[in-house]
């Protein structure tokens, strides 16, 4: 409903408006021609409908556009007419006379019978006028008759028979006529014309006109309804005042006229209106949406139109662009509402997602809670594994300890570029590597090797070391210990122990990190122990040994052959110290470049680092020894197309790497006779081989195929030497008791060299060559002079002999301490029975031989004093002639408790020759109160050959018969001294 508000104005007066406006002037319209043209238009359509609605047949005498003459006769029979309204109104003229000829043949002028005429026309005009139509007079048929009045009451005719067809419902909007057949029916006699008028004017087609006029009409009524009829009254009395005057012809078009203007204006308001609200609209796109849709709703409801409608409005201004932008934010408004709803419902659909959502994470969250207490318990059990298998790594390496196994890690070194990625190890696993070997190897490809542990080419410095730390920590507890690297040239032993050139703290090798570990561990220490450590570097050159501690140049440590002990033997008091002299010994290292390794070492070196230690609160030593020993590498000549002075190199590296497997399958096979003596390197590496050192061979293997016959032999070799057991290592550790003991036993010495009476230099410097008479006398009694092979040594007596000849080793600590021992027995099988015990009266200078070259002072003496041919059995003879005070009082110092060193076992082997096999733990001189004191020896000791038992020496008759001189360790300078003695010694 549209509200004055929005239409701001009624039909009715809006058209009082128009008529009062124009109606001066519908007087002056010149009606003439318009008249003539509508009466044509008319009688056409009445006759058409006519036609239409009898048939072409029944309306044969009717043309279908006739003159006003054709129109009259057509329809003077009242045939035509009568039938038409049966069709309408079925049943309205009970009786319709049919002509007896045709109509249009009998002439106009012809009279037709009064029966004929009268009874069709009249029954016609009756039912018509019963019907509440216009009706005419019967003279209009007639020549002369007021033919428009019939063509008025035909098309009122039509007008009825139309609004029954649609439906008849309501009232028949052009004459409130009931659709009642035939009652009488009121008909208000001065609308008369007006109504058939607009009948007619809807029936001329002019549809667009007669649609606003219906909907003016539509709009009218409402307006009437809606009470604007105050003036409705006015507006009748208007039209009236208007047509009175008027022709009766002429009312139709003064209507129609009016009517014209009164749509004009109706539309030029309507657009008018449909601007403001427009102007409504875009005001509201301008708003939110809600308000827009709000407001877009209250003025669907005032118009009480559907949108549709007020597009539909809009679209009658679909030429101008307002329009177009009228019906895009309308139908953006439906789209907005449309997708308002639909937001709506995807809220919806978001929060059930989000509920679900938020289901499935707490879900998702309590699996990976569980997942994790899963995950814990499996690294707990992952962790547990690992802690049981290091521990059985652990208990591996202690059984392996306990039997004295030499250890065995092997280290894989990158693949070269060359190798082209193609690596000939399959798979490393903690102890285990497994290597692809060519067919002819093994039937599957594969060959498993099991060590210690297995070191893969990405394994650090730090890594192969860690494993190694334990070993340090041994030689500060005393215990000899010996690294070395083996492997093919060029497969990593120099970078293992050293590193390569361009040194950094993570590629330093085991050397340094031992030496660093080595002090570290002292500091810490300090409190409890203070150490001493010094260090000897040599090499072992074309079977020459080297000093490598030299500023000047490298020279042999021995005018004939080596020996050892001239080597400079340097203190060192931290890391750096031992850098400056590992850096001075590596430059001094013969090295060179071959087909196989641009810095090939072509010699064997040996770093040794010697340990004492002092408990500062019992004042026990201990004595440790670590060798660090980097091999020159195995090579097969042809492949290091080594020639001259190379090919010479690798001849001797290759003949004394064949020596030490020699010894290591000797030892493996535990046979009586280890041939040391084949190389130089076998003795150097006798006592870590054969004694009682921690020993640990890092063999190294190159990852290139074409090495694959090298890596073979290696890991074999390096698998032999694993099962090697040299038997539990001793710590070389002795009371302060011992010590005292072995001081009253130098004073002893002392005094009995006094009692000689002879001068012990004069003896000394007569000797043809005492180094070698020493280590000569030395040898058949005792291991003392073999400092680091101390304790234990196999091979017999002639080889030893022969191997002092060209070598001595370094005595370690250990083999001080044996020698001390030993120089009690010497002291034991030399001293004459009167010599008094605790002798008083010591010289200053006999003092100084007591801290000094004692022991060569003793030796020299005994053997110039006439006993060094003394037989097992004067030997013995003497021992027992020794008073029983002395061993009263070895007893009562009750505190002989001695390391391996102080016990030894002489026994015969399986060779022809005696040979003294010197093993630990097997006589022990303790206090205990069932311990085996240190007796004289009984006669049957004496004589018997199993002398091992005794702790009694061996028999002094095994000494060379000439004067010897054992030396000391003696530090740089103290070793250039004792070098030019021996060489002024072997002048002469
Ligand atoms: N683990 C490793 N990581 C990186 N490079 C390595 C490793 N092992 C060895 N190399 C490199 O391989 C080359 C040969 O190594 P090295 O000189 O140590 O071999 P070698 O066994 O001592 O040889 P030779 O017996 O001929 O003296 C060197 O350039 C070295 O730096």
């Amino acid at each position: 409903m549209v509200t004055e508000e929005l239409l701001n104005f009624s039909v009715a007066s809006m058209v009082e408006d128009v008529l009062q406006q124009n109606g001066k002037r519908l007087n002056d319209i010149d009606l003439a021609s318009r008249k003539a043209q509508e009466a044509s238009l008319r009688r056409n359509e009445a006759a058409g409908w006519l036609r239409k609605t009898i048939g072409v047949v029944g309306g044969k005498d009717l043309p279908a556009q006739p003159s006003e003459e054709e129109f009259r006769l057509g329809l003077r029979s009242g045939i035509i007419l009568c039938n038409v309204l049966n069709k309408v109104q079925p049943g309205a003229v009970q009786k319709v006379v049919e002509m007896p000829c045709d109509s249009v043949t009998i002439p106009d002028d012809a009279a037709l019978s009064a029966y004929q005429y009268f009874e069709n026309v009249r029954n016609f005009l009756v039912a018509v006028e019963e019907m509440g139509l216009p009706t005419f007079e019967a003279s209009d048929l007639e020549q002369g008759g007021k033919a428009p009045r019939v063509v008025n009451c035909v098309l009122a005719l039509k007008s009825y028979s139309d609004w029954k067809q649609g439906g008849g419902n309501g009232l028949w909007k052009f004459g409130n006529v009931k659709a009642t057949p035939f009652g009488k029916q009121f008909v208000l006699k001065n609308s008369e014309l007006f109504m058939n008028s607009v009948s007619r004017t809807s029936s001329m087609g002019e549809k667009s006109l007669d649609r606003s006029l219906s909907e003016q009409i539509s709009y009218g009524d409402l307006g009437l309804e809606n009470g604007n009829m105050g003036n409705s009254s006015s507006f009748y009395m208007l039209v009236r005042g208007l047509l009175l005057d008027k022709k009766q012809e002429d009312i139709p078009i003064i209507v129609e006229n009016m009517l014209s203007k009164v749509m004009v204006e109706f539309e030029q308001r309507l657009a008018a209106q449909i601007d403001q609200i427009k102007g409504s609209l875009k005001d509201m796109a301008s708003l939110g949406t809600n308000e827009c849709l709000t407001k877009q709703s209250s003025i669907e409801i005032e118009i009480g139109a559907p949108p549709e409608i007020l597009n539909e409005e809009c679209s009658n201004n679909k030429d101008t662009n307002e329009g177009k932008t009228n019906n895009q934010i309308v139908r953006q408004l439906m789209l907005l509402e449309k997708q308002q709803s639909e937001i709506k419902v995807l809220k919806s659909t978001i929060q059930a997602t989000k509920a679900d959502l938020n289901f499935l994470q707490m879900k998702h969250n309590e699996e990976v809670r569980n997942l994790g207490t899963h995950l814990q318990s499996l690294a707990h059990a992952a962790s547990g594994y690992k802690k049981v298998l290091e521990e059985n790594r652990k208990l591996y390496n202690q059984v392996q300890d306990l039997k004295g196994n030499i250890r065995v890690y092997c280290r894989v070194r990158p693949l070269r570029r060359q190798a082209n990625g193609l690596s000939t190890v399959d798979h490393i696993d903690e102890g285990n590597i497994t290597i692809i070997t060519p067919l002819k190897y093994g039937k599957e490809g594969r060959k498993s090797f099991t060590f210690n542990k297995v070191f893969g080419p990405s394994a650090s410095q730090g890594e192969v070391f860690s494993d190694t730390q334990p070993l340090i920590r041994s030689v500060l507890d005393g215990y000899n210990v010996c690294i070395f690297a083996y492997g093919q040239t060029g497969s990593g032993k120099t970078h293992t122990m050293i590193g390569p050139n361009d040194l950094t703290e993570e590629t330093m090798g085991v050397n340094y990190r031992a030496l660093s570990d080595l002090f570290m561990i002292s500091e810490q220490r300090k409190d409890i122990i203070s150490y001493d450590v010094s260090v000897q570097m040599i090499e072992i050159y074309n079977e020459q040994v080297r000093d490598l501690l030299v500023t000047d140049e490298i020279r042999n440590c021995s005018h004939k052959g080596l020996i050892v002990p001239d080597a400079n033997i340097v203190p060192v008091k931290a890391t750096s110290d031992v850098i400056n002299l590992m850096n001075l010994g590596q430059k001094n290292r013969a090295v060179g470049s071959t087909a196989m390794n641009d810095r090939s070492s072509r010699s064997h070196s040996c770093l040794t680092v010697h340990v004492q230690g002092k408990d500062v609160a019992s004042g026990t030593t201990l004595h440790g020894c670590m060798h660090l020993v980097d091999l020159a590498g195995s090579e097969r000549v042809n492949k290091s197309e080594a020639v001259g002075e190379r090919l010479k190199e690798a001849q001797h590296i290759n003949k004394s790497l064949s020596a030490l497997g020699d010894v290591i399958s000797s030892l493996a096979h535990k046979n009586s006779h280890v041939p040391y003596r084949n190389s130089k390197l076998t003795q150097l590496l006798q006592d870590s081989l054969g004694g009682q050192a921690k020993t640990l061979m890092f063999v190294h293997m190159s990852p290139e195929h074409d090495a694959i016959g090298e890596t073979i032999s290696t890991l074999k070799f390096a698998e032999r030497v694993s099962s090697v057991e040299l038997g539990a290592a001793q710590a070389n550790k002795e009371s302060a008791d011992v010590k005292e003991l072995k001081e009253q036993i130098a004073i002893l010495k002392a005094a009995l060299a006094r009692k000689e009476g002879e001068p012990m230099h004069l003896q000394c410097s007569g000797s043809s060559s005492p180094e070698r008479s020493r280590l000569r006398s030395s040898a058949g009694s005792s291991p003392s002079c073999y400092s680091s092979r101390g304790a234990s040594f196999s091979g017999d007596h002639k080889q030893r002999i022969d191997d002092l000849d060209s070598l001595e080793i370094r005595n370690n600590s250990a083999s001080k301490q044996k020698r001390q021992s030993l120089d009690l027995q010497d002291l034991l099988m030399n001293s004459p029975p009167w010599t008094p015990v605790g002798s008083p009266g010591l010289k200053d200078e006999e003092k100084e031989a007591v801290s000094g070259d004692w022991v060569d002072k003793v030796m020299v003496n005994k053997q110039d004093s006439g006993r060094s041919d003394n037989t097992l059995g004067s030997w013995e003879e003497e021992s027992r002639q020794l008073p029983d005070t002395f061993y009263q009082k070895l007893n009562t110092r009750n505190q002989i408790v001695t390391d391996d060193s102080d016990e030894l076992e002489a026994t015969t082997g399986d060779s022809s020759e005696q040979d003294f096999l010197w093993k630990p733990n097997v006589h022990k001189v303790s206090n205990s109160s069932n311990g085996s004191n240190l007796k004289k020896p009984s006669p049957k000791q004496a004589k018997s050959p199993d002398i091992s038992r005794s702790s009694i020496p061996p028999p002094p008759s095994r000494r060379p018969s000439n004067g010897s001189i054992s030396l000391l360790p003696k530090t740089g300078k103290q070793a250039v001294s004792s070098d030019a003695k021996r060489k002024s010694g072997s002048s002469k």
